[in-house]
């Protein structure tokens, strides 16, 4: 199955619950109804990555550009990135709220008890990750730091592994031109983490990140792999139609790990 099909979550459900005739069975078997914020797709070539398509509606994306232009940041050309630790800023700190929520009510519908989690990954991946493990949520902070990046067209980011100064579990918010993040794998290994098979090392996942759209990483997806956008002419590329490339901005949110 595509994890990039519009249908994608939906048809995992269908897989893992069926199709139920009668409507009180289906009380039963089927998750309640997810809200837009809420729907997922796992990538599911990658544990521990997911995508959150339609996480801010256009209104909110709006608001969230205002925010960001009210910071005042990006006012002269030469800068494209501002950083924040610990206070971050109101409109970020609701943004982080707002992906928690997203996260809890993603993994209680696709990752819990109640969604028959063994059922999925025998229909779909032998191991399919919850959206973040539970002892990511129960932190106290789920995030500490702020990126916010401004690209314009032409420019993105090289392939990388976020530095093991910070800890488990990373969000992504896309704003304004879509882009394609491709994922490959990293020599590295991490602990208690398996090392690819001959063909996942060779794969290069490509995966769309469209305005209002949040992906998350954690676990392997966050240290077994890199990530990478590359907006240079021909390789913005989606279902064979080359995305046409504006202005992007994303906001990424990440927890420092604690001093030792
Ligand atoms: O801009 C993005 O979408 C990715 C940013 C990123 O990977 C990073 O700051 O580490
Ligand atoms: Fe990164």
């Amino acid at each position: 199955m595509d994890s990039n099909d519009p249908g994608a979550a939906a048809e995992i459900l269908k897989l893992a619950f069926g199709e139920s005739s009668d409507e009180e069975d289906s009380q039963f078997l089927l998750p309640p109804p997810v809200p837009p914020s809420a729907a997922w797709d796992p990538i599911v070539k990658i544990n521990g990555l997911w995508l959150c398509r339609h996480f801010l509606s256009p209104s909110q994306q709006l608001d969230l550009l205002s925010a960001i232009d009210a910071e005042g940041w990006f006012s002269t050309a030469s800068h494209n990135q501002a950083m924040r630790f610990g206070n971050l800023p109101d409109w970020a700190v609701q943004l982080s709220d707002s992906i928690k929520e997203a996260v809890v009510l993603g993994n209680r519908i696709y990752g819990s008890e109640h969604c028959a989690e063994n059922i999925l990954s025998a229909s779909t991946s032998p191991s399919i990750s919850p959206i973040f493990p539970r002892e990511l949520l129960n932190r106290e902070l789920l995030f500490d730091q702020l990126i916010v990046n401004s690209y314009q067209p032409g420019e993105g980011i090289c392939a990388h592994v976020d530095l093991l100064r910070f800890e488990d579990g990373i969000a992504i918010v896309s704003l304004e031109s879509p882009c394609v993040m491709h994922f490959s794998r990293a020599a590295q290994k991490h602990e208690g983490l398996d090392m690819p098979t001959k063909e996942e090392d060779e794969a290069a996942v490509g995966v769309l990140l469209t305005p209002g759209s949040l992906v998350v990483m954690s676990g392997e997806a966050r240290y077994l792999w890199k990530h990478e956008i590359n907006r240079k002419p021909g390789f913005q590329v989606w279902l064979g139609e080359e995305l046409v490339q504006s202005r992007r901005i994303s906001i990424t949110l990440r927890k420092l790990c604690s001093a030792v």
